[in-house]
């Protein structure tokens, strides 16, 4: 699903006025039913006491209208008019006479601090304040009221977005916005939405198809994504009836140390299961009676030293190479994972400690081959570009080194986000059951797995973050966020294969 910059939302909104022969109130009506219809599904008539603050903007106008929805439905609704400015929108004008039509309550307004309702952690808030016509700071008694909304602790649905947020600077102790429950967008999630530091604000995200026009949509260039399943579809490659294992390409696994064999013991099944031809692992000598029991499909070659690398030396052709995982920062390592970097030109993967030993010895960045994949947690990625003021800055200065360096850069959190130039993939599978030991090391396998099978380094990462995902999300439902661990993730990788292609019952949400 593309993700479009709020200038080209506002555009797809002209555009499709003009091509559907529609006015701007009419596509108003429309938008608002849609999220009143989901309302409604969810309240099921209940009578809790609805409280809709709106903005004079046409953010505001939706609030009107899904209040006018309701309040035909025999709902509770209050309705609140922000004033925040005297420039009432025209559609906003329309809808507040129409709201007058439907109840004897005109909206009452707010100008100050003396006007706030008081809120009651019972109440359901609606917060039709701003959407992404936002674009100064909210005035001080605005911003009042934002924080008052938030202390109540009522259920809060934020329309298009939360009031308050802009959509391209966080929010914080004084750039207040409201703290929704559940945010209902339209036509397109924005990109804050999947920023960690956003993800107070958000709550669950729901994204609502109001019919803007799909040619517009389709033909306008942007650079970001979300991959769900219809994008993953895409990546996929089918196999070759008459394959043996040689299509399917040799993975050189290395890394471990002595008590972290497990982390490349897991990259390595992980690789395996992911569909690679053949894979050998590069360990220290301790590694070698426990790899050999707990992968007896992949073979095994040994360091001379016992308990970490320090000379890295195979008489085979991998085609691909992944670094790191559980090898330590020593400097006998660090020697040799460098001789590696100047002997070989393979494809490559680096996790963990390959990424740590970056980080001290920045000199070797360049050696990288092109387009190696580099999968840094956050405190890896610290270390390796610096600190970043907020989350806007973090993807600005990985883009940058991305693009200093040729390298792709899979940013591993709640929503992966996979940076390749100015161009980023936003994943949209996983689960909070991921945050286990070992599943950023069965996740290096998988992407070390698609590049053996001749996947592209760049749909390797994508592919393999959202096949990562998926597979947490269906062992979620049958053994727990809590009962979940890296050893399931590796094991189970083929039912997101499966999955890929299964018909579903209802179309996927987001
Ligand atoms: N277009 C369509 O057809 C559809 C639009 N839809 C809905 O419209 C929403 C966008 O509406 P919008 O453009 O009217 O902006 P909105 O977010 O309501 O803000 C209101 C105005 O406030 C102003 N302002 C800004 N910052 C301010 C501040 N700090 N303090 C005070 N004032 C400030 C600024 O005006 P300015 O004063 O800068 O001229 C701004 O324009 C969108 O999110 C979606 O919900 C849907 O119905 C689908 C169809
Ligand atoms: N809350 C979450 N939602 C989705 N994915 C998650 C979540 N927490 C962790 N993950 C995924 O789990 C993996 C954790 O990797 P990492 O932190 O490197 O773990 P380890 O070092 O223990 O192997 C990453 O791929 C990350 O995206
Ligand atoms: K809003």
């Amino acid at each position: 699903m593309k993700i479009f910059d709020i200038e080209q939302l506002a555009k797809a909104d002209k555009v499709t006025i003009e091509k559907q022969e529609i006015s701007s109130t009419e596509l108003m009506e429309r938008a608002a039913t849609l999220v009143f219809n989901d309302i409604h599904s969810k309240l099921n008539g209940a009578q809790i006491p609805i409280k809709i603050f709106c903005g004079i903007g046409n953010n505001g106008g939706d609030g009107l209208v899904i209040g006018r929805l309701l309040l035909e439905h025999g709902y509770q609704v209050i309705a609140y008019v922000v004033n925040y400015s005297n420039k009432r929108s025209q559609d906003f004008l329309l809808n507040y006479d129409r709201i007058k039509e439907v109840s004897n309550n005109w909206p009452s307004s707010i100008k100050g601090e003396d006007d706030f309702p008081e809120i009651s952690e019972k109440d359901f808030i609606i917060d039709a304040m701003f959407g992404i016509g936002l674009n100064r700071p909210l005035e001080d008694w605005v911003g009042k009221l934002v924080r008052h909304i938030n202390r109540s602790k009522a259920f809060i649905v934020a329309i298009d977005m939360p009031s308050g947020m802009f959509a391209d600077k966080m929010p914080n102790e004084k750039r207040p916005a409201i703290k929704a429950n559940v945010t209902i967008t339209f036509q397109s999630p924005k990109l804050i939405f999947f920023l960690p530091q956003a993800a107070e604000y958000i709550g669950d995200l729901q994204v609502i198809d109001i019919g803007l026009d799909r040619e517009y949509l389709a033909k306008t260039a942007v650079n970001k994504q979300l991959i769900n399943k219809p994008e993953a579809q895409l990546l996929y490659k089918p196999r070759i009836n008459f394959a043996h294992k040689g299509d399917y390409g040799h993975a050189l696994i290395i890394g471990g140390s002595y008590g972290k064999i497990g982390s490349i013991s897991l990259t390595a099944k992980a690789t395996l299961k992911t569909g690679a031809g053949m894979v050998t692992i590069f360990s220290p000598k301790c590694g070698y009676q426990i790899l050999q029991s707990t992968v007896p499909e992949a073979m095994v070659l040994t360091d001379e030293n016992e308990e970490t690398l320090s000379n890295i030396e195979f008489d085979l052709s991998p085609d691909v190479i992944c670094f790191g995982m559980g090898a330590g920062t020593s400097k006998e390592t660090t020697a040799a994972f460098k001789d590696l970097l100047i002997n070989t030109k393979k494809p490559m993967v680096i996790d963990a400690d390959g990424i740590n030993i970056l980080s001290k010895e920045k000199e070797l960045i360049k050696e990288l081959p092109e387009n190696t994949v580099l999968t840094p947690h956050p405190g890896e990625l610290e270390r390796l570009i610096g600190k970043w003021k907020d989350d806007f800055d973090k993807l600005y200065k990985v883009k940058k080194f991305s693009k200093e360096h040729k390298l792709i850069v899979v940013i591993k959190g709640a929503h992966t986000i996979i940076v390749f130039n100015d161009d980023l993939y936003i994943n949209n599978t996983g689960n909070p059951g991921m945050a286990t030991a070992g599943s950023g090391d069965v996740l290096s396998g998988v992407i070390t797995s698609l590049i053996s099978q001749k996947y592209e380094p760049l749909i390797a990462a994508v592919f393999g973050v959202y096949l990562h995902g998926k597979t947490g999300d269906i062992l979620a439902e049958e053994m727990s966020y809590e009962g979940l661990i890296a050893g399931d993730i590796a094991d189970n990788i083929g039912k997101s294969f499966l999955d890929l292609f299964k018909k579903e019952m209802q179309s996927e949400g987001n």
